[in-house]
């Protein structure tokens, strides 16, 4: 073949290499993803009949996905060890070519198809598929020739050799997947026969409701072994919490537990971050960095927003999972890693994977046990401990006394808690830090709860519903409905309060001292341009939010005339001021994920920097637990 057209054939063939590999990649269902690589090959290279046969545990070859031949009949077709050409090709582990198939005895046509091929010569190469050394399958294909037998077989044999690696990669790994699977499920089954509730904290893990016992019950299954956890789960559920659970069941619980949020750094700095630096790899490089992968040798690695890194560093994130080893940015020595990787994520990675933004083969290396955490309104018998469990730790941290009243209890069961424990939580401490006698009661949680519900109302708006119709479920004043005799009861609920701003409270210096930094001052804030409906606002409430403000709200005066003096702002209906609704929404988004901006953002369809920069423009305090 002259120079020039070998050179493009050669260079077809790394095209056509390169789309097999992204075909590869691309789907979770492998039949389909193999016929796609025949179609390719028969596409770019000429290269028909494409078959791939795979070996059955009982050592013989089926044929798994063949071009122009449907389902059914593919599935009659079997060679037995040293069966016709290609139960050859599966007992030698060699390849063969045989230039003219009519003149080959050993030939058996059991796939037909042939027959119309009038002065045609057909022509077969095939090549064992090959997995970390053993015959796993045999790929072949026909050249189909008006001229007799080409003669480029040995090209073809060196060409289709690698299009098997890569088909013996993607075997190997959903057989992997397929039996670790099922060995969880076996486990799973001898386990739940054992199940017992689970009463006490583990790990600081709270946990009394059936559906959290059983991810209990999940975490001590799989505590012992190596095997990757995804955990899965809205933000604030407590995915890193189990992570770290885990961990510390495991027999690797002496050494690190190393977390990265991956969706908080770009690709370059999350790379050096993971993988580590050598000294001059990069302007401010001054020494070598060892990289968390070698910090959490021997431990576990918790790579938290799996979801969320970019298809390039996917890709390099599957060579180190795939390899065990990596090398350190700007390094060339190869460091061989033993670590236990947890990943956590609350997208839709099975989505993301239909939509290409997501590594199918990356997906399943990291989805091989599964921990769904369940949002806390899905699991409400939780709340109450939840609630007495962060009472007391807050009173613990800073030495001193502090209970909770039942009644704000209650309150606290009936919100929806779109931020999950992580709001919770945040709303106690919130509500501990104004309680001046050590008692939290109702009124105390209401700022607390403006910001809570203030998720719940910018949901309501998203969805497009009535404004009015949620004010009952949101506004202070269904907060401060207390009993008659209290402050802000209904004695006082025809001239309901505003609830102003409260003065910032000095932390408590045990906290600063625990933390370790200087004591800061915790303001609360209510959300600006929250304020409650007059009495008979249009909408009803909504039956999905079960806020305590869903029962009817006292007699309200009606509402004033324009003449007349403005009112105090709770009496004015619940709509948002426009100049305040991006401040709502970003307190709405910061609360809900734990004050992390770059959560936030994506919660806003935002970048960081514009949610960093709105929250200068409108000198929201940023918050740091
Ligand atoms: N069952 C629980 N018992 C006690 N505390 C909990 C529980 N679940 C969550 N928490 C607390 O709630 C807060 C949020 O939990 P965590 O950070 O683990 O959530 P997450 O799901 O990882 O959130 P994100 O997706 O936003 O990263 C933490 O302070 C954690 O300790």
């Amino acid at each position: 073949m002259p120079g020039a057209m070998r050179q493009s054939t050669s260079n077809l063939e790394l095209l056509t290499i390169y789309e097999v590999s992204k075909i590869l990649g691309s789907s979770l269902d492998l039949q389909q993803t193999l016929r796609e690589v025949l179609r390719a090959l028969a596409y770019q290279l000429q290269m028909h009949r494409g078959r791939v046969y795979l070996v059955g545990e009982d050592n013989v070859l089926r044929l798994v996905a063949a071009n122009g031949l449907s389902n059914e009949a593919a599935a009659q077709i079997e060679f037995r060890d040293g069966e016709g050409i290609t139960g050859r090709i599966l007992k030698t582990g060699m390849p063969a070519v045989v230039p003219n198939l009519a003149e080959e005895p050993l030939f058996l046509n059991r796939t037909g198809g042939r027959e119309d091929l009038d002065e045609q010569v057909a022509s077969l190469v095939g090549v064992p598929i090959k997995a970390a050394g053993v015959v796993v399958g045999v790929l072949t294909i026909d050249r189909i020739s008006d001229e007799g037998p080409q003669g480029h077989f040995g090209s073809d044999v060196r060409f289709l050799t690698m299009v098997a690696n890569l088909i013996g990669q993607t075997v190997r790994l959903h057989r992997t997947v397929a039996e670790e699977r099922r060995f969880m499920m076996r486990e799973t089954f001898r386990m739940q026969k054992e199940l017992r509730p689970v009463a006490a904290p583990i790990n600081d893990v709270v946990c009394t409701s059936p559906n959290m016992l059983e991810v209990m019950a999940q975490v001590h299954r799989v505590a012992p072994f190596k095997s990757t956890v995804l955990i899965r789960g809205e933000s604030g559920t407590g995915k890193e919490l189990i992570a770290r659970a885990i961990h510390n069941m495991s027999p690797r619980k002496d050494a690190p537990f190393i977390r990265v949020n991956c969706a908080a750094l770009p690709e370059s700095l999350l790379e050096s971050e993971l993988f580590g630096h050598e000294k001059g790899a990069f302007t401010g490089a001054q020494k070598d960095h060892k990289g968390r992968f070698e910090l959490a040798s021997g431990g576990t690695l918790f790579l938290d927003e799996i979801g969320d890194i970019s298809p390039n560093f996917q890709a390099k994130l599957l060579r180190v999972l795939q390899e065990q080893e990596f090398e350190r940015v700007g390094g060339s020595k190869t460091i061989k890693t033993d670590v236990r990787l947890i990943c956590a994520t609350n997208l839709n990675l099975e989505e993301a994977v239909g939509h290409g933004k997501f590594r199918a083969d990356l997906y399943f290396r990291i989805n091989v046990v599964t921990i769904h955490l369940p949002p806390l309104r899905e699991r409400r018998q939780d709340i109450g401990p939840l609630a007495r469990h962060f009472v007391a730790k807050f009173a613990k941290d800073n030495g001193m006394a502090l209970v909770m009243e039942d009644e704000a209890l209650e309150v606290l069961n009936r919100c929806t808690w779109p931020g999950n424990v992580r709001e919770l939580e945040n709303c106690i401490e919130r509500a501990a830090t104004q309680s001046r006698d050590g008692i939290i009661r109702t009124e105390s949680l209401s700022c607390s709860l403006n910001l809570c519900n203030s998720s719940v109302l910018f949901q309501y708006r998203t969805l497009g519903a009535s404004v009015g119709g949620l004010a009952p479920s949101m506004g202070p004043g269904a907060i401060n409905r207390v009993p008659p005799g209290r402050p802000g009861g209904p004695a006082a609920a025809n001239a309901p309060k505003t609830p102003a701003m409260p003065a910032p409270v000095p932390e408590p210096a045990g906290a600063a001292a625990a933390r370790g930094r200087p004591a800061r001052r915790v303001v609360p804030r209510p959300l600006a341009g929250l304020r409650r409906r007059p009495a008979g606002g249009s909408g009803p409430p909504d039956p999905a939010c079960p806020c305590p403000s869903r029962a009817p709200l006292p007699p309200q005066a009606p509402p004033p005339s324009p003449a007349a003096a403005p009112p105090p702002a709770a009496e004015v209906p619940l709509d948002e001021p426009e100049s305040g609704s991006l401040r709502d929404r970003l307190l709405w988004a910061m609360e809900r994920t734990g004050w992390v901006q770059a959560k936030a953002a994506r919660l806003l369809g935002m970048t960081t920097r514009q949610v960093s920069y709105a929250l200068r423009k409108y000198n929201i305090e940023i918050k740091r637990f």
